[in-house]
């Protein structure tokens, strides 16, 4: 899901959505992910509003957040973060220099009995809500910000 605008970002320096559309379809190109802008099209740019509106037009979809380690630090910023983990499951993602604090973060630590073991995994999206697991994948430095300043730079 590519955001036409988050919310916590300054849109300066931001590639147009349709460039990060374009992009985002040229690395995910996969049968099983469809890249999306759909927020353009429910009017939403909170999550908490955009997962709202997705299960009253999806009703018998189970929804699983994906988000990096960084934004489950975050989260506790986000507009009505609670009521996304009472809603979806939510899935996170090992990033470089992100883990340990995420793990030790007010999101980790309030749901910490919700947390399910990487071996249940598999039926996270069946579990009765809150429900969040941490994927210790192989770690991928990439960063949008590095790749803003590196194209800003020239390089
Ligand atoms: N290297 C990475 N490893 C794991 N997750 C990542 C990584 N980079 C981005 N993500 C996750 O992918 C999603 C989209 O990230 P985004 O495109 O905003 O990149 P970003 O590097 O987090 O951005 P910025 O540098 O602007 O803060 C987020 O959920 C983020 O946590
Ligand atoms: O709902 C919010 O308050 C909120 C605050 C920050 C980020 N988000 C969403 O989190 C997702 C990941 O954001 P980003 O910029 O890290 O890719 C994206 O869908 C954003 O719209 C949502």
């Amino acid at each position: 899901m590519v955001s036409p605008q988050n919310p916590l970002k300054p849109a300066s320096g931001m590639a147009s959505l349709r460039e990060r559309l374009a992009e985002a379809r040229a690395v995910a190109a996969h049968p099983r992910i469809e890249v999306t802008a759909i927020e353009t099209e429910l009017h939403t740019r909170f999550t908490a509003d955009t997962l709202a509106k997705l299960q009253r037009r999806f009703p018998k979809t189970r929804f699983v957040w994906l988000m990096g380690a960084d934004n489950l630090r975050q989260i506790p910023r986000w507009k009505l973060w609670t009521r996304i983990f009472d809603s979806v499951a939510v899935a996170v993602f090992a990033r470089p220099t992100y883990s340990l604090s995420a793990l030790s973060g007010q999101a980790a630590r309030r749901y910490t009995r919700r947390r399910v073991s990487v071996s249940g995994v598999k039926g996270l999206a069946r579990r009765r809500r809150p429900a969040w697991a941490f994927l210790r994948n192989p770690l991928h430095p990439a960063s949008a910000t590095a790749i803003r300043l590196a194209r800003a730079s020239g390089s």
